[in-house]
């Protein structure tokens, strides 16, 4: 079984006791569920920002522990100091060693558009991404089926929140991408093999509908990199490693937008 069924087979697992032990009903009664979420898209287009969607990732599959010591509330506020344009919060536990009281803690530090980043497969995770505080789901186009895409994408703009479709290669996206996503993102990393190559935004930038926001993700270290990808049409671009994976994700972060303005006046 390759990582991402396995992941895909305990989310099942532990959707299902969640619900049991969270009820809708409950996560409902959350403040957060009740606010209006801040758009990414628009976020990521404002002119006076890069584009970075700065990422808080303590662990993952392919590269184990990160960064075990960051904390959420620093990392997060020096982000958006930093100049980021949006947050990133991985919430999943077991393989990338988040927690959904992260995205909650960033929340209510931040007013700034914050994707919960996660392996959706159930509504009740929409209804739960918004009550912690979320603005923005994922999709991982080589998770789910068109269908399920397609309604769990209406689900979340039902709750007026943004959709970011995941792809990896042109088949996913042109099976994938409907009228519930807002923004397309690229994983520049093979999940098989976990090698990032930029070259497959670069490839299938030409075939994203003009009408979607593109996101490139994953592998991206080097504020050249991203100028780059600009030129491709490219407007939000994912970084969590490189960040995290520095004493001071917050700082890393700062020198790299500073380096990308230098880049761009020339
Ligand atoms: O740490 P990186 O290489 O900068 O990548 C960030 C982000 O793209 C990556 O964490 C990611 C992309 N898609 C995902 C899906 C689930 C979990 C994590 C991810």
């Amino acid at each position: 079984m390759n990582i991402l069924d396995q992941i895909i087979a305990d989310k099942q697992e532990e959707v299902a006791q969640r619900k049991s032990l969270y009820p809708v009903k409950l996560l409902e009664q959350s403040t957060y569920f009740t606010g209006k979420p801040v758009s990414l898209k628009k976020y990521v287009q404002r002119e006076d920002k890069v584009g970075i969607i700065a990422e808080f990732k303590r662990q993952s599959p392919s590269k184990g522990v990160i960064n075990g010591s960051a904390d959420i509330e620093r990392t997060s506020i020096g982000y958006m100091q930093a100049g980021a344009s949006g947050l990133s919060v991985l919430t999943d536990t077991k393989y990338f060693g988040g927690k959904n009281e992260d995205l909650t803690t960033a929340r209510s530090y931040n007013f700034c558009p914050i994707l919960r980043k996660d392996f959706i497969i159930d509504e009740y995770q929409i209804v739960e991404a918004k009550s912690i505080g979320a603005d923005v789901i994922l999709l991982i186009a080589a998770a789910l089926s068109p269908e399920d895409i397609k309604r769990l994408g209406a689900f979340a703009h039902s709750l007026g929140m943004e959709v970011l479709l995941e792809v990896h290669n042109e088949d996913e996206l042109q099976r994938s991408i409907n009228e519930h996503v807002d923004l397309l993102g690229v994983n520049n990393r093979n999940l098989q093999t976990f090698t990032t190559d930029i070259n497959t935004s670069k490839e299938l930038a030409e075939k994203i509908p003009s009408e979607f926001v593109k996101v490139s993700e994953s592998g991206i270290n080097d504020p050249e990199v991203v100028v780059e990808l600009m030129k491709y049409g490219f407007e939000g671009f994912l970084i969590g490693e490189y960040f995290m994976h520095k004493g001071s994700p917050e700082k890393a972060c700062r020198e790299f937008v500073k380096s990308i303005k230098a880049l761009q006046a020339g």
